[in-house]
C-alpha cells in the first residue's frame, strides 16, 4: 500500500516535471537508481548516454541528480557560478572522507588548501619523489624476476601500498607498508557498500580502517616533525599558499587520508593497464623500448630527462582515455537554478560530471574502443574541444582538477622505464574480461610470465 502510493508520487513527479527538465529516469521509490550504478557504475552512465544524450536526470542516494557528459556539458557543470561541492556528497562519501577535506569544500577554503597542496605537485617536489618511486619499483621487480609467474595486479596492489606509504609516512617497501594496504583495501571497500555502521560489516570495517589511518598519519606527522623528510608528507607540512597560510594539522590529516585513498587506487591501476597495453601491442612496447633506450638507458633519473620519453607519455595519456577508471567526478550540487540547452537544472539537485563516457566520444576521440598514443601528439592533443580529456576531471588546476595528473605521468614513466630497459613479460591463457569494480580491472589477476629482457645489452654475457 506504502509502495504503491510512493510509486504513484514518483511516476506523478516524472509526468509533471518532464516537460522542462532533462530525459531521464528517477527509477524505484526511495533508492532511485542507485542500485544500478552500484551494480556498474561505468554501464550506468554509458548506457544513459546512449539513450538520452549529453544530459539526464536520474535519481541517486536519494537525491535527483543531472549527469553531464561531452565536452560542453562537463565545462557547463564546472561553471562555479551555479554549482558547488561543499556538502554535495552523498553521506557515507563524506563519512569515509572524514568530512572534510578537497573534494568537499568549495570557494575560497578551496582555493586556499588547494593551493597549499599544489605546492607537493611541482616539478621540484617531483624530483623528490623519483628516487622513492625508483626504490620502490626495484624492490618489487626483484622479487618477481624470482617469481618468474604470477598474478600482477595484486603485486602492483602491494607495489602502490609501499609508494603511497612512503609518500606519506616515510616508510619503507615491504611487508610493513604492505599491511597498510590491507587497511586501504578495507577502507575502500566502505566506498561501494551499504552505508550501516555495524563492527562486523564492510561498512562498519571500513569506517574502522579510516580512523587506523588516520591514526598512522598522526603518527607520521610527529615523527616528520621530529626528524623533516623530503616526501609528500614532509613537504605539505611546510607547504603555503599565495596568501602565506598553511594547513592546521586537523587539515593535513584529512586532506592525507584523501591524498592516500586518491593515490593508492591511481598508482596500481595506472600500472595494471600499462603492463596489459604494453604485452597486447608488441609494436607499441617496441617503440617505447627505442625511446627508453635512447633518453634513459640507466642511471638514476629526474624530472627534467623525462620530458625526453614523448612517446612513453603519450602511452600514459591514452591509458587513461582508453581504460574506464573514474566513470565521474564527485558530486557537486546546483546552488542557483539555471537552464542547459533549454532544460532547466533545478536548485538544490545533485550534480555530476561523466568522465569516460566523454572520452570516448566518437566525434571527438575516432574509434574511441582502438588504443591509439599518436592521439596526444602535441598539436592534435592541442586541438581537443576544452574539457574533452577529463580523467582527472576539467577545469584549471585551483579547481577541483585532480593534483595528481603529472604525477602518475611520472610513475608511468619512470617504473616503464624499468620496466622496459630490463625486462620482459607476456599474458598467459586466461580472462582479460574487466570486472565491475569502482575502478574495473582483469578478472583473473592479469597473469604473466615476467623474466629478463633478453636483448638488453646489460645483461648479455660477453
Ligand atoms: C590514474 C590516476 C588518477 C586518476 C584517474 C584521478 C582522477 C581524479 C578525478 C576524476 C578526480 C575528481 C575531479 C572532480 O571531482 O572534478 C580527482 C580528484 C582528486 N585527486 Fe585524483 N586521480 C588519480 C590519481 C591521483 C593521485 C596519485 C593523487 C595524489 C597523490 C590524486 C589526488 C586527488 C585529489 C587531492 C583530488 C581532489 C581535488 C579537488 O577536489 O580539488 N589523484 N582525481
Amino acid at each position: 500500500m506504502v509502495i504503491g502510493l510512493l510509486v504513484r508520487y514518483h511516476n506523478t513527479r516524472n509526468s509533471q516535471d518532464s516537460e522542462d527538465l532533462p530525459p531521464g529516469s528517477y527509477g524505484l521509490p526511495l533508492i532511485g537508481e542507485t542500485i544500478a550504478l552500484a551494480w556498474d557504475n561505468h554501464q550506468f552512465y554509458r548506457q544513459r548516454f546512449q539513450k538520452y544524450g549529453s544530459v539526464f536526470k536520474t535519481h541517486l542516494f536519494g537525491k535527483p541528480v543531472i549527469a553531464f557528459i561531452g565536452p560542453e556539458a562537463f565545462t557547463f557543470f564546472l561553471n562555479q557560478e551555479y554549482f558547488t561541492r561543499e556538502k554535495a556528497n552523498p553521506q557515507p562519501i563524506q563519512e569515509l572522507l572524514d568530512w572534510e577535506s578537497l573534494p568537499l569544500l568549495d570557494g575560497s577554503e578551496h582555493r586556499r588548501r588547494k593551493n597549499i597542496i599544489l605546492e607537493a605537485f611541482t616539478p621540484q617536489a617531483f624530483d623528490k619523489y623519483i628516487p622513492l618511486i625508483e626504490q620502490t619499483a626495484t624492490y618489487y621487480l626483484k622479487r618477481w624476476e624470482k617469481l618468474d609467474s604470477f598474478a600482477w595486479i595484486p603485486e602492483y596492489r602491494k607495489l602502490s601500498a609501499s609508494l603511497t606509504n612512503a609518500l606519506f609516512t616515510g616508510g619503507s617497501p615491504g611487508p610493513e607498508s604492505e599491511a597498510v594496504g590491507e587497511v586501504i583495501e578495507t577502507f575502500l571497500k566502505g566506498f561501494t557498500s551499504i552505508p550501516i555502521n555495524l563492527r562486523w560489516n564492510a561498512y562498519g570495517k571500513a569506517l574502522q580502517s579510516r580512523d587506523k589511518l588516520l591514526a598512522l598519519i598522526d603518527k607520521a606527522i610527529i615523527q616528520h616533525r621530529q626528524q623533516p623528510q623530503s616526501d609528500m608528507l614532509g613537504l605539505l607540512l611546510t607547504a603555503r599558499g599565495e596568501d602565506g597560510s598553511t594547513l592546521t594539522d586537523e587539515q593535513l590529516r584529512r586532506e592525507v587520508l584523501h591524498l592516500f585513498f586518491a593515490a593508492y587506487g591511481g598508482i596500481y591501476i595506472s600500472l595494471t593497464y600499462l603492463s596489459l597495453t604494453l604485452a597486447q601491442h608488441p609494436e607499441i612496447m617496441n617503440r617505447a623500448r627505442q625511446e627508453v633506450n635512447q633518453y634513459a638507458p640507466s642511471g638514476s633519473l629526474n624530472f627534467a630527462q623525462l620530458q625526453n620519453l614523448v612517446y612513453l607519455k603519450r602511452i600514459a595519456y591514452e591509458l587513461r582515455r582508453f581504460y574506464p577508471i573514474n566513470a565521474a567526478t564527485f558530486f557537486g550540487l546546483v546552488k542557483k537554478e539555471t537552464q542547459f540547452q533549454n532544460f532547466r537544472i533545478p536548485q538544490g539537485w545533485g550534480a555530476v560530471g561523466g568522465i569516460h563516457t566523454t572520452m570516448h566520444i566518437p566525434e571527438i576521440f575516432p574509434e574511441p574502443e582502438s588504443f591509439q598514443p599518436c592521439r596526444f601528439a602535441t598539436e592534435k592533443f592541442a586541438s581537443l574541444p576544452e574539457n574533452s580529456y577529463v580523467p582527472h576531471g576539467g577545469g584549471p588546476r585551483d579547481g577541483h582538477r585532480c593534483p595528481g595528473e603529472d604525477l602518475i605521468t611520472v610513475l608511468i614513466k619512470v617504473v616503464g622505464i624499468h620496466l622496459l630497459n630490463q625486462y620482459n613479460w607476456e599474458l598467459v591463457p586466461q580472462n582479460l574480461e574487466l570486472n565491475r569494480d569502482l575502478f574495473p580491472i582483469p578478472r583473473d589477476g592479469l597473469k604473466v610470465k615476467f623474466g629478463i629482457y633478453a636483448e638488453n645489452p646489460k645483461q648479455k654475457v660477453s
